[in-house]
C-alpha cells in the first residue's frame, strides 16, 4: 500500500495538484436573508488555470483550527471582497456604517495570514485580502481612500460592464528589482482598479512594491518571509490568462505551491515511514 496516496515513494511528481485554501464571504441572500458562505467564480478559477492548483474551502474553519489546517495545504490566497476589514482590527470605529463588513471573515483571515507567515505556507492577497494582510500583521487602512487630501478615487464606477470594471484603471509604479517588477517585465504596469479602501500605514516588517500615481500603495510582501508573501490591491484573477503581467503572478504563486507540496508530501512520507509526528506537515 503506498504510504503516500498522492505521490509513490520514489516518485518526486505527485499526482494531484497542490491545495489552496481560499476563505470563504459570509453573506445574507434572497428575500429572508438566508446565510451563505460564498467564494468567487474567478478567484477558484485563477488557482486552477493560473496557479495549475486545486482550490479547498474548509467552511466555518475557526481561528484556533489554522494551525493544523495548514498542514493539509500547500498554500492560501485571500480573495477579494466587497466587505469592509472591521476597523476595530487597527483600533477605529467604523467611519460609513452603511458599507458591508464580514466579521466573520475577518476572525479567520487575520489568524490565517500570521498562522501562514510562522509556518511558511506561500501566501497571496488581492484586495480585501491585501488589505488584510497589512491590518494583521499590525497596519491600518484609510477606510474611504477618497476622502483623503491627495488621494484618488480608486473605486470602480457604478454600472459599468464587468469588461470594463476589471479592465486597466491606472498605471502603479513597481519597486525596482521586486519580484513584481520582474513578473510585469518592468517597472511600470496598468491594473483594475476596485476598491474604496486602501493601506494608511504599513505594518511593521511589510514592504512596499506598488504605488499608484497619487502614491497609495498598492503591493506589499512580507519581509524575511522564506516563502512566497505577496498581495496586491488589484485583481491579477481577473481573465489571468490574458494579461502576461496577471499570468506571471500566478505562475511564480504556482511554483512557490509546488515547493511546499513537495515538502509537505515528504514530511507525510517520513512520518509514515518512522512513525514520528511531523510539526506541520512541511
Ligand atoms: N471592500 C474593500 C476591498 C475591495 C475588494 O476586494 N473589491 C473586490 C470586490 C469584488 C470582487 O471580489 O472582485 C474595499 O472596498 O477596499
Amino acid at each position: 500500500m503506498n504510504p503516500n496516496p498522492t505521490a509513490s515513494a520514489h516518485s518526486a511528481a505527485p499526482a494531484t495538484p497542490p491545495l489552496v485554501w481560499l476563505p470563504a464571504d459570509h453573506r445574507q441572500l434572497g428575500p429572508n436573508d438566508m446565510p451563505y458562505l460564498l467564494l468567487g467564480d474567478k478567484y477558484a478559477r485563477a488557482v486552477k488555470v493560473g496557479a495549475q492548483a486545486q482550490p479547498v474551502l474548509f467552511p466555518l474553519a475557526e481561528a484556533a483550527q489554522v494551525g493544523a489546517l495548514l498542514a493539509l495545504v500547500d498554500g492560501v490566497m485571500l480573495t477579494g471582497s466587497p466587505s469592509n476589514v472591521h476597523p476595530a482590527h487597527f483600533d477605529e470605529d467604523v467611519h460609513d456604517p452603511t458599507l458591508p463588513l464580514d466579521p466573520e471573515r475577518d476572525a479567520l483571515t487575520l489568524a490565517l495570514v500570521r498562522a501562514c507567515i510562522a509556518q511558511q505556507v506561500p501566501l497571496l492577497g488581492i484586495c480585501r485580502g491585501f488589505q488584510e494582510i497589512n491590518v494583521a500583521l499590525g497596519g491600518s487602512l484609510h477606510q474611504t481612500v477618497h476622502a483623503v487630501p491627495g488621494l484618488m478615487d480608486h473605486r470602480d464606477p457604478d454600472g459599468l460592464p464587468l469588461e470594463q470594471q476589471y479592465g486597466p484603471s491606472h498605471p502603479v509604479r513597481l519597486a525596482e528589482g521586486s519580484a513584481l517588477a520582474q513578473w510585469a517585465g518592468g517597472t511600470q504596469a496598468m491594473v483594475n482598479s476596485l476598491h474604496g479602501q486602501g493601506i494608511g500605514r504599513l505594518a511593521p516588517g511589510v514592504r512596499a512594491l506598488a504605488w499608484a500615481e497619487d502614491g497609495l500603495v498598492e503591493a506589499i510582501e512580507v519581509q524575511g518571509a522564506t516563502e512566497f508573501a505577496y498581495a496586491v490591491q488589484w485583481h491579477p484573477e481577473w481573465r489571468c490568462e490574458q494579461n502576461p503581467f496577471y499570468a506571471t503572478t500566478f505562475e511564480a504563486f504556482g511554483q512557490a505551491l509546488r515547493r511546499r507540496q513537495q515538502r509537505r508530501l515528504q514530511a507525510q512520507l517520513a512520518q509514515s515511514t518512522t512513525g514520528a509526528p511531523s510539526a506541520t506537515g512541511a
